[in-house]
């Protein structure tokens, strides 16, 4: 994708707020490049900015200096019909449609298109009818807005994107209210209108696995004001994605792509060895009640661990006593028993 002509780009962006003559910079110094055909998430804590970035990235409020650019032309000089063509934007904002029908909320993405009659033609029909059948919301079009719940609304208003037919979409947190097929559904969704359509979207989100997985690029947001752009691999590679989120309390295995929240851990005194899968659920089990693994089998206990038809088998060693189990709870009652502690809970 890195060759492909950039359809956003940002010179030098500073994004943030001015009121009654005072200025806050929420983010700097920003050259970023958003291409057709990726789907980049834009991650950061709460407060980091996402927003922010996303209102000023669709002319929803001005940057406080330097330049962006939509389709190589400067973004202040679009008038709001020909960015309606160019760009469309999903927010999770509570949406105020009056007494519209989904039907009638999806039909407005083509608004740009149709005169000021609003009259719809065969084109605008056919793609108001893929946009629905592509996001699966035939069962909710002739109910009110008012009368879905948040994760259906927030399906009807990327409908609505989709229906607008442009090749810039941005979604400010679009997996926010829907349950977790959904929300995955929402991103495969999302990856293949970038791929197979030739789509720019940048989506903020919270959902760091789902973005992980999914997204061409991650633009990480750091609370002093700088974006990390790079590929989800290379972030986790370097660091800088743990960086991002790092926090007293829990860490990133950049081994699993996993977070693993700590518990006070004893010392290391356990060595664990054996079938890949088991061994993972294990240790985060043995981690959780703060027993701490240690990397050498001459630590004071040896767990090796065999797949099993049923599971697993473990055989633990320790202090010349064997003793096997073949689950997680059993696992854990016996380290209570070898190694009595505050933090074991039975
Ligand atoms: N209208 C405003 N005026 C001044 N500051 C604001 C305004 N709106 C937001 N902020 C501040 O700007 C910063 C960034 O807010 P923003 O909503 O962009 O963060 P975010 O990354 O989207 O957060 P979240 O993940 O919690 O949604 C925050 O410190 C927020 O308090």
């Amino acid at each position: 994708m890195k060759n492909q002509k950039a359809i956003v780009e940002t010179r030098s962006l500073a994004i943030g707020y001015r009121s009654s003559g005072t200025e806050r910079t929420i983010a700097s110094h920003l050259d970023l490049q958003l291409r057709p055909g990726s789907l980049v998430c834009l991650l950061g804590s709460n407060g980091a900015g996402k927003s922010t970035l996303m209102r000023t990235l669709s002319g929803l409020q001005p940057a406080l200096t330097g330049e962006i650019t939509i389709d190589n032309r400067p973004l202040d000089d679009l008038k709001p019909a020909e960015l309606a063509q160019k760009l469309s934007l999903v927010l999770t904002d509570r949406i105020d449609a009056g007494n519209l029908t989904a039907r009638e909320v999806v039909a407005l993405g083509r608004t740009p298109y149709t005169g000021w009659l609003g009259t719809l033609t065969k084109d605008d029909h056919s793609q108001i009818a893929h946009s629905i059948e592509q996001t699966g919301i035939t069962p909710l079009l002739d109910r009110h807005m008012h009368q879905l719940s948040d994760g259906e609304r927030q399906k009807v208003m990327l409908a609505r994107a989709l229906a607008q037919d442009t090749p810039l979409i941005l979604l400010d947190e679009p997996t926010a209210h829907l349950d977790l097929p959904n929300r995955v559904e929402m991103m495969r969704l999302l990856h293949t209108l970038a791929r197979g359509m030739h789509k720019a979207i940048l989506l903020s989100t919270h959902e760091l696995d789902l973005a992980l997985q999914t997204a061409d690029e991650l633009w990480l947001m750091h609370p002093d004001g700088k974006i990390l752009a790079g590929l989800p691999e290379d972030l986790v590679l370097s660091g800088a994605f743990e960086a991002t989120f790092a926090r007293n309390g829990f860490s990133f295995d950049r081994t699993t792509g996993t977070f693993i929240i700590h518990q006070p851990a004893d010392n290391a005194q356990i060595c664990l060895e054996g079938a890949a899968k088991p061994l993972f659920w294990i240790k985060r089990a043995l981690q959780r009640e703060g027993l701490g693994i240690s990397a050498h089998r001459d630590a004071p206990c040896l767990i090796k661990v065999f797949e099993a038809e049923n599971g697993f088998e473990a055989e633990i060693s320790f202090q010349n006593k064997q003793v096997k189990v073949s689950s997680v709870q059993a696992l854990i009652g016996q380290m209570h028993v070898f190694f009595p502690s505050p933090h074991i809970r039975v």
